[in-house]
């Protein structure tokens, strides 16, 4: 088979996202200076190869909640909503700070589901990312925790990102994860899990091998990993599920590198956004 990986290095519209337990130091939930640091610096290049780039970052509760001092992780939806308020601002102080030391303006993007279940805040929100990505903008997009109610959530960021690849016609989607990609179980609860490096067709046998999350500060774990890749490559875009431990694995993946799981887009002619949000069939097949 001719590596199918070699395509990755012409994808143009990039969405990349990265997930809470990538962004904060496990032992203490501080915010992963260092990381963040580096995830800008890659970013900045991919901007610099000519490649539009779009960041989903989740870690507004996590980092909210290092802030405030919980020691757990909450589970009534208003503590979760001021630890999202106090977070996401701090997220995004240091998203400035750090893209402003390579010349790079970002811009903050909060949705909630209603964003994209009307059709005219959808065709506003699509407008305003094709707006940011010709002004040379890199969006910073997470869901709107602070307001969101259940009827509204998207809940993880997994299928926010690739909601958003979709609405934007992304051509590829990576998400950056605590673990090398999809394995046939949880590496964390069963040792005999192997890793799987490409996926061309998502059928249910994956999503009973896909578990959630172990961890106390993620969200969703592989099963919206793979809700969210249903959704990319019915869009059109490929998805990469890779490990953020070093952030630059995101040059690995668009040199083709062997890194990863690489879920091939299949363009599904009849793909209609809305039908995924608002019917979440694939959550039912
Ligand atoms: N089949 C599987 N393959 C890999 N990881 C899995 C699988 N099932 C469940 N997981 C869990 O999903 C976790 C990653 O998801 P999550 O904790 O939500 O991370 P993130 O914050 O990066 O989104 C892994 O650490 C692992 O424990
Ligand atoms: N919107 C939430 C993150 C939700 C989420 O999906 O988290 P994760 O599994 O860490 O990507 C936040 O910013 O805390």
């Amino acid at each position: 088979m001719i590596n199918s990986r070699l395509t990755l290095k012409d994808k143009k519209r990039i969405v990349v996202k990265i997930g809470s337990s990538s962004l904060t130091h496990p032992a203490t939930g501080s915010i992963n200076l260092m990381k963040i640091e580096k995830l800008v610096r890659v970013l900045t290049d991919l901007r610099n190869q000519g490649k539009e780039v779009i960041l989903v970052s989740s870690g507004a509760i996590a980092v909210g909640r290092e802030t405030i001092g919980l020691k757990e992780k909450p589970k009534a939806k208003s503590v979760k909503q001021a630890c999202a308020a106090v977070g996401q601002a701090r997220l995004m102080m240091v998203y400035q700070k750090l893209f402003a030391e390579y010349n790079q303006v970002p811009a903050q993007i909060l949705m909630t589901k209603d964003t994209m279940i009307n059709n005219i805040s959808r065709k506003n929100a699509r407008n305003t990312f094709e707006e940011l990505l010709k002004l040379g903008v890199i969006p910073i997009v997470n869901e709107n925790d602070t307001v969101s109610t259940d009827e509204i959530e998207f809940g993880d960021n997994d299928t926010l990102s690739a909601i958003v690849t979709a609405l934007v016609h992304g051509d590829l989607l990576i998400l950056l994860s605590d673990i090398d990609g999809l394995y046939t179980d949880d590496p964390h609860k069963n040792k005999n899990a192997k890793f799987i490096d490409f996926v061309e067709v998502i059928d249910n046998g994956l999503n009973e091998m896909a578990k959630d999350t172990a961890t106390s500060v993620g969200t969703g774990g592989m099963a919206t990993k793979i809700v969210a890749a249903k959704i990319a490559t019915d869009s059109g875009a490929d998805m990469v599920i890779a490990n953020g431990e070093d952030v630059s694995i995101i040059n690995d993946v668009m040199e083709g590198n062997n890194v990863g799981t690489l879920f091939k887009a299949h363009k599904n002619k009849d793909f209609v956004l809305l039908d995924y949000i608002k019917t979440e069939q694939y959550n039912k097949e």
